[in-house]
């Protein structure tokens, strides 16, 4: 074995995958994947100009070469960046391969100088992406895959530059067959492999999260869908066991004369009306209240814990509030009839959905503009 079998070996590894996620999921998949490929690219470029100075052009091609590998490094941080929505600025990605071209250049005459600052700019931004990587990774797998790969990648390299500016009798040339260089490549490959499975991981989970996120909001409002607050609305219900003391309200509201709006004013604004109550609902909610849009203009509200005087104090809160919102945003007054229920022990969720909408019907017939409950209570 010798050290440019090896190079060779990581160029051919970092080619093939670049090409594999391009097959696999497109160049224009998701800019996180694309910004790794151009890293992946960037490792093959390196070594392969590497390889080359090694016969030819000593000083430009190696001069190229480490700067493809410091460019190739900024790529792992712009693609770490943008998986985790980090902003990375454009300068320090670009600076470091610009300046470390030019002192390579400069100094590389003195070949231990040069690649002790090669691998100190190097490492420093490996240790960069890592460390975006694993702060704050928390349970998510492919972050710690991607994070310990790029970690150990990061001191082995500030390890051989820390021995060469340090120690420079004892560091073997880079392509000496030297065991340190062996292992270096052979980490290096190894951190190449796993962070690339680690990010096709990452690109996995945020489809899945999309399609869960597709499959559960509302688009317009973005509130709960209608199936969605079902299924959470009914698991808590369950848990509750529908017990009289949790004093869970159900509340089923409906906007007035909405067809009207649409009809006046357009679609657009009755599109314009929707949000704005979605996010007057949002605003005025407790965290652990439960809300979601049934359909068309109408909204519905699990509250839990809540007691006659909070629920009366909410539902008049509400009524003011989406009547200011709509005329402060859109210059005309909107106001919606409801429907409440206390939910009773062992009901079940459409049977309490049932005698709400009962009780909206009757606020519609009764003049609209307020909330009714059943037998004037909660
Ligand atoms: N802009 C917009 N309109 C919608 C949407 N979903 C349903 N609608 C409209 O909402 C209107 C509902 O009309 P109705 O059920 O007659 O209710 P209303 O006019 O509010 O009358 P009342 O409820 O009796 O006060 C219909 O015209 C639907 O087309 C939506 O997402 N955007």
């Amino acid at each position: 074995m010798d050290v440019i079998t090896l190079l060779a070996a990581v160029l051919v590894n970092a080619l093939l995958m670049m090409l594999a996620l391009f097959v696999g999921v497109g160049i224009r998949s998701r800019s996180g994947l694309q910004a790794w490929q151009f890293m992946l690219l960037g490792q093959a470029l390196g070594f392969g100009l590497l390889i080359v100075a090694t016969r030819a052009q000593p000083q430009l091609l190696a001069t190229l070469g480490v700067m493809a590998l410091s460019g190739s490094a900024a790529a792992m941080v712009l693609s770490v960046g943008r998986f985790l929505s980090l902003r990375t600025p454009a300068w320090a990605l670009l600076l470091p391969p610009l300046l470390l071209g030019a002192v390579h250049a400069v100094i590389y005459g003195d070949q231990k100088l040069a690649t002790g600052i090669t691998n100190l700019v190097i490492g420093l931004q490996i240790l960069w992406g890592s460390g975006l990587l694993l702060r704050g990774a928390g349970r998510v797998r492919w972050r710690w895959l991607c994070g310990a790969a790029a970690m150990a990648n990061a001191l082995f390299t500030l390890g051989r530059a820390a021995l060469v500016l340090g120690w420079p009798e004892v560091y073997p040339r880079f392509i000496a067959p030297h065991p340190l260089n062996f292992a270096s490549l052979m980490l290096l490959n190894a951190s190449l492999v796993l962070g690339t499975m680690g990010f096709l991981l990452a690109h996995r989970d945020a489809a899945e999260q999309a399609l869960v996120r597709l499959a559960s909001l509302d688009p317009l409002t973005g509130l709960l869908n209608r199936r969605e607050w079902m299924n959470r609305a009914g698991r808590a219900l369950g848990a509750a066991g529908g017990t009289a003391d949790d004093a869970t309200v159900l509340l089923m509201l409906d906007l007035d004369h909405f067809k009207l709006i649409n009809d006046e004013r357009g679609h657009p604004v009755g599109d314009e009306v929707l949000k704005l109550a979605g996010e007057v609902l949002r605003g005025e909610l407790r965290a652990s209240d439960l809300l979601g849009r049934y359909g068309g203009e109408e909204f519905c509200l699990l509250l839990r814990h809540c007691d006659p005087e909070a629920f009366s104090r909410l539902d008049a809160r509400l009524h003011q509030a989406l009547r200011r919102r709509c005329e402060a945003s859109l210059g005309f007054v909107v106001d919606f009839s409801a429907g409440a229920v206390r939910v009773q022990p062992g009901e079940t969720l459409a049977a309490a959905i049932k005698r709400a909408d009962d009780q909206l019907y009757r606020a519609k017939h009764a003049g609209r503009g307020r909330t009714l409950c059943a037998d004037g209570v909660l």
